[in-house]
């Protein structure tokens, strides 16, 4: 049996979302010309020092964050605490908060968001996330080159071997585009056919999701005139270190989506959003069974992933606010089961097929749920980066807040 993606399976009783592209996102509901406000929020000092992420702060012309705000509440701050937010009677919107480890679809939820309920990027956003495609890019082979080099597999082409060398050896974040003769190297490297198998292991050294995507298009995107498409905004991953939020408006109701880092130095902050908080998305990568931790490279992904699912669940402030839980990266999930078995790294799996272990990391996520009733939590299988997929998904989820408002 296949594994079944095409559209998100639920727990509890929402009805079946019935549009392909709900009407909502495609125009705004109140008719508000939305224009994007960027601010800017550095992590502070220490921060920098203590985060695990390598490039955690990209270079200073660079925003890591942004905020998209809609004029009216242009003179808020981006960093006023969602908690501040909710005794200030000129806001209206229903608010939702982000959570979930590091790389667990977040901010790809959020980016869905804005390009399902049109919240445009500007320019500089699109220059930002530029940089951090090359950078991407950069990092992944480096990553690449690196476990090859541990590995026992060697080179098919013994003169990708020197090529390797120098991009372990290059210190420079590569933030920009790359000279020719580093862009053929790169392409080299990847197209190495032992390169290919060592691919296929990548979840041993926490190679990116979309590192295949952007290896293969890098002859689009090593051009002067690049500029990201929604599919690759949608790919890059820009680590968040703070907070971002965006203001929309969907079935004529206006929602403020805040999203914040999920790496374990981010989620010190996390309480201080808590207050005034309407619903919770949590995203959880079920594709990160067999992955360690960036920060420690010892703590299992997945085991993390539920702890921080049950710590959120048990939040005395969160005792009546739905959960709406993101299985994501079903794609991933399905692609590596093959490769790597479940059973490996869950004794509790008695196997079965890709259904079966979809079944079985459910049945994982609403243990680490606990008591908490049922009415107070929905379950989805999802694939973040599909953007039909979270049209429909996002649609159904809102609707569903806005029944509870009633
Ligand atoms: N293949 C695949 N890739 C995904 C999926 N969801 C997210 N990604 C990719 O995973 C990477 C990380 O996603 P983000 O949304 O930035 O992760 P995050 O939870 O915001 O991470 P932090 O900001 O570090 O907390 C990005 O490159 C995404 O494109 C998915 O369902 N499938
Ligand atoms: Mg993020």
């Amino acid at each position: 049996m296949g594994c079944n993606t095409s559209s998100p399976n639920k727990v509890g009783d929402v009805g079946n979302a019935e549009n392909k592209t709900p009407p909502e996102a495609q125009a705004n509901g109140n008719g508000t010309k939305l224009e994007p406000v960027i601010e800017q929020q550095e992590p502070a000092a220490e921060e920098i020092v203590e985060r695990k992420d390598p490039t955690p702060v990209p270079p200073p012309s660079i925003s890591p964050q942004v905020m998209l705000q809609v004029p009216e509440v242009r003179a808020s701050r981006s960093n006023t605490p969602a908690s501040q937010k909710s005794n200030d009677q000129s806001y209206s919107h229903i608010r939702l908060l982000l959570l979930g480890s590091a790389e667990s679809g977040k901010t790809t939820v959020l980016e869905q968001v804005r390009l399902l309920y049109k919240q445009h990027f500007t320019e500089s956003e699109y220059f930002h996330r530029r940089a951090f495609i090359y950078h991407n890019i950069f990092k992944c082979i480096k990553s690449l080159c690196r476990a090859m080099k541990m590995s026992d597999i060697g080179f098919a082409d013994p003169i990708n071997m020197g090529r390797s060398q120098s991009i372990i050896a290059d210190e420079e974040n590569h933030y920009g585009i790359f000279s020719k003769e580093l862009a053929e190297k790169i392409k080299c490297i990847w197209a190495d056919k032992s390169m290919q198998s060592l691919y296929a292991r990548r979840s041993q050294f926490n190679l990116n999701d979309s590192a295949a995507y952007f290896l293969n298009n890098l002859d689009k995107i090593n051009t002067l005139d690049y500029k990201p498409s929604d599919r690759d905004l949608i790919m890059a991953y820009v680590p968040t270190c703070g907070v971002q939020n965006v203001i929309f408006t969907a079935s004529n109701q206006s929602f403020q989506l805040f999203d914040i880092g999920g790496q374990k130095i981010d989620r010190r902050k996390w309480a201080t959003q808590y207050e005034g908080i309407d619903a919770i998305f949590f995203c959880l990568a079920i594709s990160e069974y067999d992955q360690k931790m960036n920060e420690d490279m010892v703590t299992n992904r997945l085991d993390d992933a539920l702890k921080l699912l049950e710590t959120i669940s048990e939040e005395p402030m969160f005792a009546t606010t739905p959960i709406y839980l993101f299985l994501n990266e079903i794609d991933v999930f399905c692609e590596k089961l093959d490769v790597i078995p479940l059973s490996n790294y869950r004794k509790d799996f008695p196997g079965g097929d890709q259904d079966d272990a979809l079944d079985f990391m459910e049945n994982l996520a609403v243990a680490a749920l606990g008591k908490r009733d049922k009415s107070l939590y929905r379950v989805y299988r999802c694939i973040a980066i599909d953007t039909q997929m979270m049209a429909e998904l996002l649609s159904t989820v809102f609707k569903d807040i806005m029944k509870r408002k009633r």
